[in-house]
């Protein structure tokens, strides 16, 4: 069945799945705040500085204007930045008065309020416009997706009969949709692995090889199995796609913007220069802000998280934060305190 499914978000990302959408029958309505970039979609069926070298299917639409995205919709994909979902939200609720099906496709965690971005729509959105939440997330790079390269992802709801919408809306023959009930274990997967994944890049900077980058994911893993186990997640979740999945993809791919990201610190960039650098949003700065103090209000050790905030908030030399967190004590590799079980 064709569905007109509203996308917010004209990046990478949001135009990747766009095209997935768009191959599998569906019409696209895309919202874009860039006059050009609605130009350039609309006309030309590229998104260059996005999706360099990929042509748009006729089937996406791309517009400005909030109310005309909305119209005859009853589902829209979030995926802009974490610090503009409140923005988008607010705006979807002064322009439209159907239920929704509310999807979002971004990774990340608020600093401040430590909020997930499923807990901010429901905050921003009034009951009676969300039907239902479900997140999309796991190992998927735009660049790979928009090729058609084989992807698997998750759809997480706790409603399963949305979770099976979305994974029927999306499933192909080059992407593959998985159904998760986990909504807090899939989006902090999804947040935590861009700290983790800076510091892999960090490591790649400096020099370090794959030994570095294995400690890295593994010990990451642990991290995020420990903070996701004191919020009510279940620990299989993270054995998963949007768990050690999404570890491997962000941490090993030059397409990993945060890996990018870590890697030009790692040689010595300013912080304030590497987002400029790269031209797109690297998540995982704000993130490692959010779930520093996260952790730490929870008394859940999370020490490459901690390095890595001293680096990109206390001016700490990357490697003396590399040499603190080897000459740690030593400790037993694994902890059934880490699942919350004593
Ligand atoms: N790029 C990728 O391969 C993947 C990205 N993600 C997540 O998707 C989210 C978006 O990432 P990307 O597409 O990579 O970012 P991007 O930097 O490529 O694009 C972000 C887009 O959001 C737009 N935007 C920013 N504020 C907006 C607002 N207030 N209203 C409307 N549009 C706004 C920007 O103009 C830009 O077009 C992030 O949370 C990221 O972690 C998740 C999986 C894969
Ligand atoms: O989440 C992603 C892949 O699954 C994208 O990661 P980056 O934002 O680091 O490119």
């Amino acid at each position: 069945m064709s569905n007109h499914i509203t996308v917010i978000g004209a990046g990478s990302w949001g135009t990747a799945l766009s095209i997935v959408l768009a191959d599998n029958g569906h019409e696209v309505m895309l919202y874009s705040h860039n006059h050009e970039q609605i130009n350039e979609i609309n006309n030309n069926r590229t998104n260059e500085k996005y999706l360099p070298g990929i042509e748009i299917p006729k089937s996406i639409q791309c517009t400005g204007d909030m109310g005309q995205a909305l119209e005859g919709t009853e589902i829209v994909l979030l995926v802009v930045p974490t610090k503009a979902i409140r923005e988008v939200c607010k705006q979807i609720s002064t322009n439209t008065n159907v239920p929704l099906t509310i999807i979002h496709a971004s990774k990340g965690i608020e600093p401040g309020s430590y909020k997930r971005i499923s807990e901010m729509i429901l905050e921003e959105i009034p009951e009676k416009l969300v039907k239902d939440v479900v997140v999309l997330s796991g190992p998927s790079h735009a660049e790979e997706v928009s090729l058609r390269q084989p992807t698997t992802i998750t759809s997480a709801s706790s409603n399963l009969q949305a979770a099976e919408l979305v994974q029927s809306l999306f499933m192909n023959a080059y992407f593959r949709v998985y159904t998760n009930p986990d909504i807090v274990g899939v989006e902090l997967g999804g947040a935590i692995k861009n700290i983790i994944a800076l510091g892999a890049g960090v490591c790649h900077g400096l020099g370090y090889g794959d030994n570095a980058k294995a400690a890295l994911i593994t010990r990451g893993l642990t991290e995020i199995t420990r903070l996701g186990c004191k919020m009510g997640a279940n620990p299989l979740t993270f054995a998963g796609l949007t768990g050690v999945g999404d570890l491997i993809v962000t941490c090993t791919s030059v397409h990993s913007r945060n890996w990018r990201a870590g890697d030009l610190i790692g040689k010595g960039y300013a912080i304030d220069e590497v987002e400029k650098e790269l031209g797109m949003v690297v998540e995982g700065i704000r993130t490692t802000e959010a779930a520093f103090h996260l952790a730490q209000s929870l008394g859940v050790e999370m020490p490459i998280t901690k390095a890595i905030y001293e680096v990109l908030f206390q001016g700490k030399e990357v490697n003396r934060a590399v040499h603190e967190l080897m000459d740690r004590g030593g400790k037993d590799e694994i902890s059934i305190k880490d699942l919350g079980l004593s």
